[in-house]
């Protein structure tokens, strides 16, 4: 938060691996959150995803773009309703924009289609991980708003160790490319409580990641 009593530091977390606290703005967290609540009204609500092996994901996602599922994208919501996801809006590709500029100093014609949407209740986590579904190998922009978190930021060869652990607090920018663009990453932990309601989210934590899938059609 831009008025934090220990003013947190922009952080390299690995190359090409860049934490930028407090990046967005009281407002533009209201604006994300308003219509990151307008996106889980439909056409596809919020969702557990259920896995290949029968486990549910404890997070709740919703797209926009393209929809996700293990392990692939489509324009349709095929494990949930069926129905075309919610187009994804020049403004958002313009933030995707503004976070590499922020992050790297340039946004090389950085262009997302798609953003996953996870709503974090203060019992969710996310496995560790890689997000390969996509054919383009450029930059995975990640946002937060309302409570905090331990984000676990690893290699890309093992789902363990070394990783370095990152609070992320509401308004961080985190973007993973480059050498990281394949790196496992999870969410080990949600800190209940820590939410400001200021940005619109009374409880819980919000994460938007924008992805370029390099996917035709
Ligand atoms: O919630 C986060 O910070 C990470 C989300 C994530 O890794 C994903 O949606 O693939
Ligand atoms: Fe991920």
């Amino acid at each position: 938060m831009n008025g934090a009593l220990f003013p947190r530091d922009r952080a390299v977390v690995a190359p090409g691996a860049v934490h930028v606290p407090g990046w967005l703005s009281a407002r533009r967290q209201r604006e994300l959150v308003d219509a990151c609540r307008g996106w889980a009204r439909g056409p596809v609500p919020l969702r557990h995803t259920v896995l290949p092996g029968g486990g549910v994901m404890s997070v709740r996602t919703v797209c926009v773009g393209r929809h996700w599922q293990p392990y692939r994208y489509s324009r349709t919501a095929d494990d949930v309703n069926g129905a075309p996801v919610a187009p994804f809006p020049g403004w958002l590709v313009e933030l995707g924009r503004e976070a590499l500029v922020e992050a790297y100093g340039e946004h090389q014609g950085y262009t997302p289609d798609t953003a996953l949407i996870n709503f974090y209740d203060g019992a969710a986590r996310m496995g560790m991980h890689q997000d390969k579904e996509e054919r383009s190998g450029a930059p995975v922009v990640s946002l937060s708003i309302g409570d905090a978190c331990v984000f676990r930021f690893g290699n890309t060869q093992t789902r363990g160790r070394p990783y370095t652990d990152v609070e992320l607090e509401s308004g961080d920018l985190f973007v993973f490319g480059g050498p990281s663009r394949y790196a496992f990453h999870g969410v080990p932990k949600v800190l209940p409580a820590t939410a400001d309601p200021a940005t619109g989210m009374n409880s819980g934590r919000l994460n938007i990641t924008l992805r370029e899938t390099g996917l035709a059609g």
